[in-house]
């Protein structure tokens, strides 16, 4: 780790001791700005740190940075659900910056990823310049619209009206949700299995983040005493000259079949006395948008989610499956976890798949980054090619690689960590 005369040498760089959480989290939170957290998000945060997978970089007896890796499980084209390192927490002091205090920390992190034998690692970045240097790609994405609810209309399909949504309050409800998430994972690849302790990420309410909304309300679809669906929402009452314009803000929205999640949908455009739905990270390929009647007046845009880093790339392209046959030779760089370098064979198709090493000529040549950005099948290797990312060395191996890599569902990480 580099040394600065200054503020005195970075001394060490260990796993985070449970005594030390406190000013290691400190730390943290400073990194992002120092507003401090409510006591409900602190003691949640404290309780999922998982301390032996957590790092501190030290300076004498000053924290100066942090790292942590949750021990999470990643759905993956195909159904499998994988172990993946969540990276998180990842906070350099401002006295420390840019002297490589980072770098030591990913180096560590991705040397005890592997001898943990978790074959990939993931994150969402605060910025997306930083984690590209060390291997990571984005490869979901997140949709947000501010919908006008006042002009455009929903078209929901016919059975909508046998749906029966009722308010609950979001902690009474909340294994009937969780029963719901955990149904939806394995059909979505970027889903995280729920790990314990988890589902009260949704169910955190600080005032801070309501932005003079109200607190959490949660409804719930159900049919035949089973939940089948639920959102969770605020709403901002808003007034002006003409009226009212208070908005929804959507957190949550979960469906088992297409007449739950419209109902859920209708009942967030109608709610009384508001004209915006506002909607934050939901899937690229999200339902409403094929039920609206004016997409411009919803205003989509577009945002990085998941950055996905392979870490075993033999190990992680043999977990998930293709869409269509593959056989292809892979030349891979990878400066920063060598032991992914040099020349893969995939053999695969909808059923399973194998990846070893070869010596057989290469056929696409890429580096990690372009395999991790595909991996989930949001990116397209064809479109990596054609910015320059991906070379086609055989004839046909682009399309064939391509169309296997791809999902008919869009991946999608539902919820930050
Ligand atoms: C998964 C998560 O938790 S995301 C949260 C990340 N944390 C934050 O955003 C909190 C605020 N920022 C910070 O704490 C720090 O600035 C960090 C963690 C982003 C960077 O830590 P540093 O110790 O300064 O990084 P380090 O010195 O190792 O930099 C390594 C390289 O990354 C580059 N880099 C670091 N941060 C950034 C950035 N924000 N944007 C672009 N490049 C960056 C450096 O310039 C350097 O490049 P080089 O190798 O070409 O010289």
């Amino acid at each position: 780790m580099a040394n600065d005369s200054a503020t005195g040498p970075v001394t060490e760089l260990r796993v985070l001791r449970q005594d030390d959480w406190d000013p290691w989290y400190d730390t943290l939170i400073r990194a992002f700005g120092g507003v401090p957290e409510s006591t409900e998000e602190r003691e949640l945060w404290n309780a999922l740190t998982e301390a032996d997978r957590s790092l501190g970089a030290w300076d004498g007896d000053s924290c100066v940075g942090t790292a942590g890796a949750f021990s999470f499980r990643l759905s993956v084209p195909g159904g499998a659900v994988l172990p993946v390192a969540g990276v998180t927490m990842v906070g350099v002091s401002a006295t420390h910056r840019r002297r490589g205090v980072l770098t030591a920390m990913m180096r560590r992190q991705l040397d005890d990823i592997r001898s943990w034998g978790e074959p990939l690692a993931a994150l969402t970045a605060s910025e997306p310049a930083i984690y590209g240097r060390f291997g990571y790609a984005a490869a979901t994405f997140g949709l947000s619209a501010e919908i006008d609810t006042g002009r455009v209309r929903l078209s929901v399909p016919s059975g909508t009206d046998d749906v029966r949504l009722r308010y609950a309050a979001p902690a009474d409800v909340l294994d009937g949700c969780e029963a719901v998430h955990a149904r939806l994972v394995p059909g979505r690849p970027g889903m995280l299995a729920r790990q314990p302790g988890w589902e009260r990420v949704g169910l955190l309410d600080p005032e801070s983040e309501r932005d003079g909304a109200s607190p959490l309300q949660c409804v719930v679809a159900e049919r035949d005493g089973e939940v089948t669906g639920y959102a969770r929402f605020r709403v901002k009452p808003g007034w002006d000259v003409s009226g009212h314009n208070g908005t929804v803000v959507l957190t949550e929205l979960a469906g088992l079949d297409p007449r739950t999640r419209a109902a859920l949908w209708r009942f967030l455009f109608g709610i009384d006395l508001t004209t915006t739905l506002s909607v934050r990270g939901r899937p690229v390929d999200d339902d409403w948008q094929y039920l609206v009647s004016d997409l411009r007046r919803c205003r989509p845009r577009l945002r990085d989610s998941l950055f996905v880093r392979l870490v075993d790339v033999g190990a992680a392209l043999e977990a998930r499956t293709y869409q269509a046959p593959v056989d292809v030779v892979f030349e891979v760089t990878d400066d920063f976890c060598p032991w992914n370098a040099g020349r893969w064979r995939l053999t695969g198709d909808a059923k399973g798949a194998s990846c070893t090493r070869t010596e057989d000529a290469p056929e696409l040549a890429l580096s990690v980054r372009e395999l991790g950005a595909a991996y989930l099948g949001g990116v397209s290797l064809a479109s990596l090619a054609a910015a320059g990312r991906v070379r086609e060395l055989r004839g046909g191996a682009l399309s064939e690689a391509a169309v296997a890599f791809g999902s008919a569902v869009a991946p999608w990480l539902p919820h930050g960590f």
